[in-house]
């Protein structure tokens, strides 16, 4: 089969679109494989496109990927599919038609297409089939892998010129590789016209003045706007850093409830405080409610109404609060796996309050080093976001050098005892209240929210208003 790589496109075969329809044995190379199950195969790919099957699509989406599938137009098609679900479009029989012939993708032609997606042996799989037939699809691409991964060491191991304990190393590699690479959909090389699809793909839906779906509101414009008009954006690890009681709970409270608003799923690991601390904390922002009113028999009457509005609301979306504390970054891990796929379908964003707290439940444990334990959170925090393509908000406390300098705006060496967050973070922000050190300040009741790193931007500052005892921050004219 020899490949060409078709512009904007995927690496595709000169053959013809198999004339046949999708329930006949396409000719291809690979009907024969016992290591391709075509069946499965257009079975997934059929429910792929139907709509209401959103739940469905999640599931698969978080197990398999292009390169599982052994067919390649239906690489292709996955692939498609996928790229047509990152830039926020509908991917139904007409959309993929569409797709593939704009980018002139080899997905077998319009007839093919048809074909599969509305034959009745793949239309009426049930659920249990449908996902039997992803797993079935992911164990063969793993028994791939195994397979070429032996036939390696095999060949080295004939040559007689392989120490034992490279063999050996090869070997354990490609058996952890395939343990790891069966439970999720983690993706080998693909080639770059895949990744580069995707970017134009994204500029003509910007072009035609349509939101791209990769980030997600902070709340503010202004913050916004410095973080390149996305906000929080997928994959990403935001880092907001500050020291005890500068509102760090608070603007992450602001940055889960403007996602919820905007339609994700927030969960909130709140390990430094209970869940219906956070609660009422969320509660005092949606509703403009001080705090201090929950414990106020005198002022509850008067904000009834504002509490019971803001309550009803937070209670229609999306909004999880783990309160367990301490919690290893396996559990969190874990746990918004689940997250994930109890939200199929759904934007998802992840907070985590806050980050010393994963290392100090993990480095109880005899003979673990603080500060390995919290570059290990980072590090683990950062896949975690480009796992479940979502931002992950982690809080930080930085230590007390930040008050031995006369400015006591925290600078990117305040992290320096964690050296390890300052590469993973692909954001890192600071908070700073001038009123905190100098009541006598200029600028009473703002917060500076200093981006100190931003991977993909401009490093700057956005002052915003605060009224701390609702949680509240507001942007400020400035
Ligand atoms: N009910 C309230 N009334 C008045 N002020 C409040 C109320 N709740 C919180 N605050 C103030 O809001 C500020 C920010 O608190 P927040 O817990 O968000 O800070 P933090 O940076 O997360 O602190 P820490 O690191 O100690 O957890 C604090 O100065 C706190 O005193």
């Amino acid at each position: 089969m020899t490949a060409t790589t078709a512009p904007f496109g995927f690496p595709r075969t000169q053959q013809p679109a198999p004339a046949e329809a999708a329930n006949e044995a396409v000719a291809s190379p690979t009907a024969s494989d016992p290591l391709v199950s075509q069946i499965s195969e257009r079975t997934v790919l059929c429910s792929l496109m139907q709509d209401g099957r959103e739940d469905l699509s999640g599931q698969i989406a978080a197990t398999l990927n292009a390169q599982d599938f052994g067919e390649e137009i239906h690489v292709n098609l996955f692939r498609l599919w996928q790229q047509l679900g990152q830039s926020g479009q509908a991917r139904d029989l007409a959309a993929l038609v569409d797709a593939s012939l704009t980018h002139n993708v080899f997905t077998g032609g319009e007839d093919y297409l048809i074909n599969l997606a509305t034959n009745p042996t793949y239309l009426t799989a049930s659920v249990e089939a449908i996902q039997a037939a992803a797993t079935r699809i992911k164990d063969l691409s793993v028994t791939r892998t195994v397979l070429a991964s032996a036939k390696l060491v095999v060949e080295k191991a004939a040559l007689g010129q392989t120490s034992v304990e490279a063999l050996t190393t090869m070997l354990e590699d490609a058996a952890g590789n395939a343990r790891t690479s069966a439970k999720s959909s983690r993706t080998g090389p693909e080639h770059v016209v895949g990744f580069i699809a995707v970017v134009l793909e994204q500029i003509e839906q910007r072009l035609e003045g349509k939101e791209v779906d990769s980030g997600v509101t902070t709340g503010f414009p202004s913050l916004d706007r410095l973080l390149g008009g996305y906000g929080m954006v997928d994959e990403d690890l935001i880092v907001l850093a500050a020291r005890p009681s500068m509102g760090k709970t608070a603007m992450e409270v602001n940055f889960m409830l403007a996602a919820a608003e905007a339609g994700r799923a927030a969960l909130l690991y709140s390990m430094e405080m209970r869940g219906t601390s956070m609660a009422k904390r969320m509660i005092s922002r949606a509703g403009r409610v001080p705090g201090s009113v929950f414990n106020s028999s005198e002022q509850l009457p008067d904000r009834l109404e504002a509490i019971y509005e803001a309550a009803q609301k937070l209670g229609n979306q999306h909004i999880y609060i783990d309160e367990s504390p301490g919690l290893s970054l396996a559990e969190i891990r874990t746990r918004s796996r689940l997250f994930a796929a109890q939200n199929a379908g759904k934007k998802l964003i992840i907070g985590v309050d806050y980050l010393q707290l994963i290392a100090a439940g993990a480095a109880a444990k005899p003979g673990a080093d603080a500060r390995v334990v919290v570059g290990d959170a980072s590090k683990g925090l950062k896949q975690l976001a480009r796992e479940l393509k979502c931002p992950v908000v982690a809080l930080a406390q930085l230590s007390r050098t930040v008050e031995q300098r006369a400015n006591k705006r925290p600078m990117m060496s305040d992290l320096k005892e964690s050296g390890q967050i300052e590469q993973d973070a692909d954001v890192i922000m600071f908070l700073y209240r001038d009123e905190a050190y100098n009541p006598e300040t200029a600028e009473p009741g703002i917060t500076e929210v200093i981006v100190a790193k931003q991977r993909e931007g401009a490093t700057g500052t956005v002052k915003l208003a605060h009224q701390l005892a609702s949680s509240l921050y507001e942007d400020h004219l400035q």
